[in-house]
C-alpha cells in the first residue's frame, strides 16, 4: 500500500490549483490533493497538514503569500468555520461563476456539453437574505448561549451576527436568549443529555413581517414558563406565535415530533408572487423569499400555460408553485409526502380562493401512478424534489403519462443531470438554456430551473 506524500503537522508551500464543488483550495504535491479552507486559485500559502489519509489530505492556511483578484476583504473566520458561509472570501460575481461552472462541468461528464446553462441569476444584496434561523443553544461558562458549531465538530461558537440571516431574526434570538438567561433557563448539554433548550427557531415573513419563535425543548416543560412566553412578546411585539417542540431523543435531527403553542395560532403568514401562505413549525418553506420568487416566475413563465392546460406540481410542500400556476391553468394536482404541509396547501388554496387545486398526501411516485391510471393527462409536470433528485418510478410514470413538457427545479445539480439524462434517453429533449439562480449566496449551493419538452416522434 503507497503512502502518502505527507505526514500530519507537516509545512509546505503550495500553489492553489483548483476550487471544490464545495469551495475547499486544492493544492498538489505530486500527484495528491490537500483540500485547504479559504483558499483561492493562483495563491501561493504556507500551509500545515491536517489530516493525511491515503488518497487526500487536509490542511490548513498560515500564511497567504499573494492575493487572488477573486478575494474579497474583511471576511469573518467564524463564518468560514462554521460553515455558514463557505464561499465568502470569494467575490459575488466570482461566486455566481463558480456556480455556473458547477453545472457546465456536470454536464460536461455526463456527455450532455450541448445543453446550454444561462447565466445565474444572482442578488444585488447577497446578504442577510435567510428568512429562518434555527440555531442551537448551549452552556458556556455557565451561561447560555446561541450559536454555531464548527465543521465536523463539537465546539460550539457563540455568535450574534450570523451574516446571511434577516437581521430582525438576529435581533429576536438575541432577545430569546437574554430572557431564557434572566429566567435561569438551563440549555441543552449533549454529553448529559440534560437541561432544557436545545434550538431556537425563528421564522420572520419577508413581507408580513410577522415572526414565529420556536423553542426546541429537551424537557416537556419549560420553567416559568408563562412569563418567558410573556416577556418574549412584550420584547418583540412582531412575534406572532411561539411554538414549544419537545425533542426528547438523543439525535441530531431538530424538531421532535410533539408540539405545544405557547402563544398565537402555532403558525404566520407570508407571501410570494402576491399569494398568501400560512406556514407552521413543520412546513418546508424557501428560505430566500426574494430569489424564490424568481425562481416560480421562471417556472410560471417556461410552463407557458393559457387557462386550459393540466399540470401535475410533484413534490408541492405547502403548495406554494402549485397556487402560482394553478391562476394560469385549467386543473393542478400536487402531491407532498408531509401530511401538515398538505394540510397547509389545502388551506392556503381556500385562504386565496383557488378552487382549481387539488392536494394529496402520499410519495411522488405512487400518486403518479395512480393518476396515470385514473386517465389524468398532465400537459406540464413541475418536479421540485429534495437534494436526491427523482425516483426512478417517478421518472417512469412520468414518461407514461407522457406531459409535453417537464419544468425541474432542482436544489442539487449532480442529481439534475442524472435525472436529464434518464429523460433524454426516454424522448425528452432539453429545449432552453438551463436557469440557475442564487437562492443561498455565500454558500456552495445551486439552485436551476431547466425545461424539457417531448421530443417529436
Ligand atoms: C425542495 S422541497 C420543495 C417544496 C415546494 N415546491 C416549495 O417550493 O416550497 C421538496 C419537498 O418534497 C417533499 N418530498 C420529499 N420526498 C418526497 C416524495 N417521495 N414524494 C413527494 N414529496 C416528497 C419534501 O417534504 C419537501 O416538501
Amino acid at each position: 500500500m503507497s503512502k502518502p506524500p505527507v505526514t500530519k503537522n507537516q509545512k509546505l508551500t503550495l500553489t492553489i490549483s483548483d476550487l471544490t464543488y464545495q469551495g475547499m483550495g486544492v493544492g498538489k504535491v505530486e500527484h495528491y490533493p490537500l483540500f485547504i479552507e479559504d483558499a483561492l486559485p493562483d495563491e501561493v500559502v504556507d500551509i500545515t497538514v491536517i489530516k493525511a489519509s491515503k488518497n487526500y489530505g487536509f490542511a490548513k492556511v498560515i500564511n497567504r503569500h499573494n492575493d487572488s483578484p477573486l478575494r474579497t476583504d474583511g471576511i469573518n473566520k467564524t463564518y468560514t468555520q462554521t460553515g455558514i458561509a463557505p464561499l465568502q472570501h470569494l467575490k459575488y460575481d466570482a461566486q455566481l461563476e463558480f456556480k455556473r461552472n458547477q453545472v457546465v462541468e456536470l454536464l460536461k461528464k455526463s456527455h450532455l456539453e450541448e445543453i446550454a446553462v444561462a447565466d445565474v441569476l444572482g442578488m444585488d444584496e447577497p446578504a442577510h437574505y435567510r428568512n429562518k434561523a434555527q440555531v442551537p443553544v448551549r452552556m458556556v461558562k455557565n451561561q447560555l448561549e446561541t450559536g454555531f458549531f464548527k465543521k465536523n465538530s463539537h465546539t460550539f461558537v457563540p455568535m450574534e451576527d450570523y451574516l446571511i440571516q434577516d437581521e430582525r431574526i438576529d435581533e429576536v434570538i438575541k432577545a430569546v436568549r437574554d430572557i431564557l438567561r434572566k429566567y435561569l433557563i438551563s440549555a441543552y448539554d449533549e454529553k448529559e443529555h440534560k437541561g432544557v433548550v436545545r434550538h431556537i427557531i425563528v421564522r420572520r415573513g419577508h413581507y408580513s413581517h410577522e415572526v414565529m419563535v420556536v423553542l426546541v425543548t429537551r424537557a416537556k416543560k419549560i420553567p416559568e414558563s408563562d412569563e418567558v412566553v410573556d416577556e418574549i412578546l412584550k420584547a418583540c411585539p412582531d412575534v406572532k406565535t411561539i411554538v414549544q417542540n419537545i425533542n426528547q431523543e438523543k439525535t441530531n435531527v431538530i424538531l421532535g415530533k410533539t408540539e405545544k403553542i405557547l402563544a398565537g395560532t402555532g403558525h404566520i403568514t407570508d407571501s410570494l408572487n402576491g399569494i398568501n401562505f400560512e406556514i407552521s413549525a413543520h412546513s418546508f418553506y424557501q428560505v430566500n423569499s426574494i430569489q424564490t420568487e424568481k425562481i416560480y416566475q421562471k417556472v410560471v413563465e417556461a410552463a407557458g400555460l393559457t387557462g386550459k392546460e393540466t399540470v401535475i406540481d410533484a413534490y408541492c410542500g405547502i403548495g406554494t408553485i402549485s397556487l402560482n400556476l394553478a391562476q394560469k391553468a385549467a386543473k393542478v394536482y400536487g402531491v407532498e409526502i408531509i401530511p401538515e404541509a398538505i394540510e397547509d396547501a389545502k388551506k392556503n388554496a381556500a385562504v386565496n380562493k383557488i378552487g382549481n387545486a387539488v392536494f394529496e398526501v402520499g410519495t411522488a411516485s405512487e400518486w403518479m401512478t395512480k393518476w396515470a391510471e385514473d386517465g389524468v393527462k398532465p400537459d406540464v409536470v413541475v418536479f421540485d424534489p429534495p437534494r436526491k433528485g427523482l425516483e426512478p418510478e417517478v421518472i417512469n410514470s412520468t414518461v407514461e403519462l407522457s406531459p409535453e413538457k417537464i419544468v425541474y427545479v432542482s436544489c442539487n445539480p449532480a442529481t439534475l443531470v442524472r435525472d436529464i439524462q434518464l429523460f433524454t434517453e426516454q424522448g425528452y429533449e432539453v429545449t432552453q438554456p438551463i436557469q440557475p439562480v442564487d437562492q443561498f449566496p455565500m454558500t456552495v449551493h445551486i439552485e436551476s430551473v431547466t425545461v424539457m419538452k417531448r421530443k417529436k416522434a
